[in-house]
């Protein structure tokens, strides 16, 4: 058996019940045979893959609140920092009914990619909570994330671990738990990227994960003589993702025309209405099915549907495994050419693969949805200055940032002998600077 298969059947053995743990792994891994196999002995003997796999830290805690009702309340908390090789651990939080410790495992195990691949000092980490803040009062999510702090504080700080953002975790949320930060800490730092403007935030962070998207995409589409401007694209999501690739796909000419949320799905054939769209869930904070009252014209449908949808680029920007092998075929018979995924492995094993098979450009989550978290370590860069950047001076650099991944990782997949792979140059390229950096770092 290789090195790679001997260490992901240990990681399934020993990490019972954690699916998408073991998903996240495989991919990785598998990806990576052609480095492990020309540094085996090195990479044996210092078990890098072993360790690579096995977080530096868990931390799982209890997360008691009171509701509207004057009820207690009492939700599971978790943080896990995967590895600070590069730089403290960074990734988000995810506040949503389904997080366990596998999704967080496996959000965390891509995050030390991703972050690897910005070319920032930035280690891997991610959070969240089973909370479900959907329907819940103001105070009652400012009681939820003022307790999740209380716990959370000790484990965290500017050098150490910066959380931010995800699904469910927002700027309302982020400001919560930043309030309480302060208070317990006795100290105004920068231990949270996705901050409001006014209390250390960034131009541009809102924003930075569906810019960076369409960046990313616009540029592997270059790369492949092909051109976004005039394309019809189909997005999943309505969330944060979701809303500024809409915006960014219409700034680069391109014709979005789905949005989707956990109840239903849009389909507006003369482009989605991004101002409705901004009130309804970014205001309102209300369902898709108020779409109709702003475009009567446009379809709604109830379950997951949009990637039925004729459409030459599909970015799937809503959960994980939301992108699979029906849909994949689905999309290849209405003639897509290219699939960048904005949200953490949206994509099952088997689309992906039938994806590539059949000829479509591939660009993986940590690669094509890294701008956010680039966007968060330049947060975390000027608030070690005390300064903060125009939007101008922060986009250039995102923009920028993207460009090299997108170009890091073609280069990667053609050094190895895979070219035209992303997922491979993007797993590869992460891959090369951790270890380097743990070989470098001793027995830790
Ligand atoms: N925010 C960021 O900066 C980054 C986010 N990502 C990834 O992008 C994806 C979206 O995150 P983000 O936009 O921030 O999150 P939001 O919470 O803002 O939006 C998530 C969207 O996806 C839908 N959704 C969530 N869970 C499910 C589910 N189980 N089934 C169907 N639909 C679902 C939500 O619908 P509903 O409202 O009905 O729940 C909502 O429309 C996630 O995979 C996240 O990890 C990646 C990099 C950075
Ligand atoms: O901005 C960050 O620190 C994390 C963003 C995130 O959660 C992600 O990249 O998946």
């Amino acid at each position: 058996m290789s090195y790679v298969d001997e260490v992901i059947e240990s990681v399934v053995k020993k990490n019972p019940g954690e699916p998408e743990f073991h998903q996240a792994v495989r991919e990785v891994l598998e990806s990576l045979k052609p480095v492990v196999d020309a540094n085996e002995e090195k990479y044996r003997k210092e078990a890098l893959l072993e360790r690579l796999v096995e977080p530096e830290r868990v931390i799982m805690f209890r997360v008691p609140w009171v509701d509207d009702n004057g009820n207690v309340q009492v939700n599971k908390g978790y943080r896990v920092q995967f590895n600070s090789a590069i730089g403290p651990y960074k990734g988000g939080l995810r506040f949503h009914p389904s997080v366990y410790l596998g999704i967080i495992k496996f959000l965390g195990f891509e995050q030390i990619f991703k972050n690897s691949l910005t070319g920032l000092p930035i280690g891997g980490g991610k959070g969240g909570s089973d909370f479900d803040p959907k329907g819940k009062s103001d105070r009652e999510v400012m009681a939820f994330c003022q307790s999740f702090m209380t716990e959370l504080y000790r484990h965290i700080g500017a050098d150490t671990d910066v959380p931010a953002g995800d699904i469910g975790v927002g700027a309302r949320e982020i400001g919560f738990m930043f309030g309480q930060y302060k208070r317990i800490r006795d100290a105004y730092e920068g231990v949270l990227t996705g901050k409001g403007l006014t209390y250390g935030g960034s131009l541009v962070r809102t924003q930075a994960t569906g810019y960076g998207l369409l960046y990313l995409t616009e540029e592997l589409l270059k790369l492949n003589g092909k051109e976004l401007a005039g394309k019809t694209v189909a997005v999943s999501g309505a969330g944060n993702v979701a809303i500024y690739a809409i915006e960014k796909a219409y700034q680069l000419g391109a014709k979005p025309v789905t949005c989707s949320d956990s109840a239903g799905w849009i389909y507006d054939p003369e482009g989605i209405d991004l101002a409705a769209l901004k009130e309804i869930k970014e205001v309102k904070r209300a369902r898709l099915t108020e779409y109709k009252n702003y475009r009567p014209n446009a379809e709604y449908h109830e379950g997951k549907g949009v990637w039925s949808v004729k459409a030459d680029v599909a970015l799937p920007c809503a959960t994980q495994n939301e992108l699979q092998l029906e849909d994949a075929k689905q999309l290849v018979a209405n003639g897509c050419f290219a699939v960048c995924e904005g949200a953490n492995m949206p994509t099952t094993l088997e689309a992906t693969e039938y994806l590539q098979e059949n000829g479509v450009i591939f660009a993986p989550g940590k690669a094509a949805n890294a701008g956010g978290v680039a966007t968060s370590a330049l947060e975390m860069s000027q608030n070690s200055e005390r300064l903060s950047w125009s939007f101008e001076e922060v986009d250039a650099k995102l923009q920028g940032i993207m460009v090299n991944i997108c170009h890091n990782m073609a280069d990667a997949a053609k050094k190895y002998g895979n070219e035209g792979n992303y997922v491979v140059g993007a797993n590869v390229a992460g891959f090369e600077k951790v270890a380097e950096a743990m070989l470098a770092q001793g027995i830790c």
